[in-house]
């Protein structure tokens, strides 16, 4: 599913009527139609009291339809107007008159002091947001934030049409305050919003209703948009995993991870990809580490930093970085020097990608395909730019170091973003705080190796990775509370989770 800006919106809605031969009035009569089946199907009991409120724009024109449609279906339906009729134009004009004839003065102007607004929110079941929808500009007007609070403290479940007001659809900031919806109705395609800042907050679950605008033609528009990872297509990208198979057929792991502050990472990084079907795992490391491997996971063959040096082993893949430190420069940087020139797939992560960035050259230039993983305090490193400089525009920096190193980027965060070297972009949707802990990005480094490992493309290997490793830890959170998983406990669910996801 394709991830569009308010800007990109506007360009595929006016393609659409020039080329599809839908008009205006039309598209909003489908988008209408679309929430009130939605809803019908989804949410409303039949004793549903439900109260829409609509805003001046075409996000309270969508609200009209919604209205006159669920009115005919016999619902106890409530419409209020943030504006007189006469400050409407254009569709929303029109629909609002269609409803009018319908439904002759069976709605309610908000007054002034909002008391018949807030009574009416606060009897009601639902309230349907169409205040604002995706031509929110600047800071929200006085009477705007007011309405939205009235909005919120109402104990009603809360659906957003198209977006939540007061939410930014191409930037995800709420320049004031916006409608904490339990649910969003989003038409035609999310909105970048979603899934940036503070949307994801706001947003509730959401839902994509196809409107008609043709998304498809995006290509032919030269936008370049990113996708959200679904179910489908991380069971399509799992490893094809042959009941004949042997330890050589699952791949060989060459990690390369851990100091002596920094033990778990080498041990769960380890552990995470030998325990999601990589053949062999091969961890180089750190004396101090051995003993906790030899102890815990025999398993997982050891070899010293020295001996990287000199030893050519039969991994297929290379992962470098976690909790290595910044004791050794010179041997973690020769270490470095040496793995980027063979010729296999490379995941750089962690203290990894700080000694990347005297190698953006060497980097750029190799065959084999090279994946960074940083979280926005390692994406602010490589790029010399501050944190809250990167976070405000993740998915281009995104790109602009997927540029710069020829590599695949997998941006960490609450809505992880995953790029290839041509820009081509992917969002995880899930995920929560269950993964806010030390650790959690050593487990997704060693699955994602694992994958690799395993025959994976880069690209399908990350998406399976983040969405696996997000949807492993929902599921230990639902278990024990998201205050206290563990990376064992994480470790053991991802193997549970690719099981459930394989075709
Ligand atoms: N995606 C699509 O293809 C379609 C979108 N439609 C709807 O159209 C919406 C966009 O319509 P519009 O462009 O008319 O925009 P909106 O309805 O989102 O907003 C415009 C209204 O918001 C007010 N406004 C803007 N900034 C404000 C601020 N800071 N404080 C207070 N008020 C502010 C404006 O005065 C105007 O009344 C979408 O969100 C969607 O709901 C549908 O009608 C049909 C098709
Ligand atoms: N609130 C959250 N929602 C979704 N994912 C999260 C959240 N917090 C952390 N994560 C994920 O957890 C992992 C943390 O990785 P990282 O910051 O590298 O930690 P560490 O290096 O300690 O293992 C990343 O994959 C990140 O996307
Ligand atoms: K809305």
């Amino acid at each position: 599913m394709y991830i569009c800006t308010a800007q990109q919106m506007r360009e595929l809605d006016a393609y659409t009527i020039e080329y599809g031969g839908l008009n205006e009035l039309l598209l909003m009569e489908i988008a209408g139609n679309a929430v009130s089946h939605a809803l019908i199907h989804n949410d409303l009991t039949r004793d549903a009291i439900i109260t829409i409120v609509c805003g001046a724009g075409n996000n309270g024109g969508d609200g009209f339809v919604i209205a006159r449609r669920l009115k005919e279906m016999g619902y106890n339906c409530s419409l209020f107007l943030a504006y007189e009729p006469q400050h409407l134009k254009g569709v929303a004009a029109q629909h609002f008159t269609i409803y009018n004839k319908n439904f002759p003065n069976d709605w309610q102007l908000c007054d002034q002091q909002l008391t018949r607004l807030k009574q009416q929110l606060g009897e009601s079941t639902y309230i349907i947001d169409c205040l604002l929808g995706t031509g929110l500009e600047g800071e929200l007007r006085l009477y705007e934030e007011t309405l939205i609070q009235c909005i919120n403290d109402a104990t009603a479940y809360k659906i957003a049409v198209d977006l939540p007001s007061g939410l930014h659809a191409t930037n995800g900031r709420i320049p004031t305050i916006a409608v904490h919806a339990k649910k969003t109705y989003t038409l035609a395609a999310p909105k970048t919003g979603f899934f940036l800042q503070q949307g994801p907050a706001v947003i509730g679950e959401w839902h994509c209703l196809n409107i008609s605008v043709k998304i498809a033609a995006h290509a032919k528009l030269g936008m370049d948009l990113p996708q959200v990872i679904d179910d489908k297509l991380v069971s399509s990208g799992i490893p094809y995993r042959p009941a004949d198979g042997h330890k050589g057929v699952f791949g060989y792991s060459w990690i390369i991870a851990g100091s002596s502050k920094y033990i778990g990472a080498a041990v769960f990084c380890s552990n995470a990809a030998f325990q999601t079907g990589c053949g062999i795992v091969e961890l180089t490391t750190t004396s101090a580490i051995h003993i906790a491997i030899a102890s815990q996971s025999p398993d997982i063959l050891l070899t010293s930093y020295d001996e990287a040096l000199e030893i050519p082993n039969k991994a297929n893949v290379i992962a470098f970085g976690p909790g290595l430190g910044r004791e050794k420069p010179t041997l973690h940087q020769a270490i470095l020097q040496k793995i980027t020139a063979l010729n296999h797939p490379l995941i750089i992560d962690a203290d990894g990608l700080y000694y990347a960035t005297n190698m953006q050259e060497q980097l750029k230039k190799r065959s084999a395909p090279t994946i960074l993983t940083p979280h926005p305090g390692e994406m602010a490193m490589l790029l010399k730019r501050s944190i809250d400089e990167v976070e405000n525009n993740r998915f281009g920096v995104a790109k602009e170091l997927a540029k710069r190193y020829d590599a695949f980027v997998l941006y960490k965060g609450h809505r992880t973003i995953i790029t290839a070297p041509n820009g081509q972009q992917w969002l995880c949707p899930i995920g929560d705080d269950a993964l806010g802990r030390g650790g959690t990005g050593d487990v997704l480094t060693g699955l994602l190796t694992s994958l690799l490992a395993q025959g994976s493309q880069p690209m399908a290997a990350m998406q399976v990775a983040v969405y696996i490793h997000a949807a492993a830890a929902s599921e230990v959170g639902k278990r024990t509370g998201n205050y206290k998983m563990t990376a064992w406990q994480l470790i053991d669910a991802l193997a549970i989770k690719l099981g459930q996801y394989i075709r």
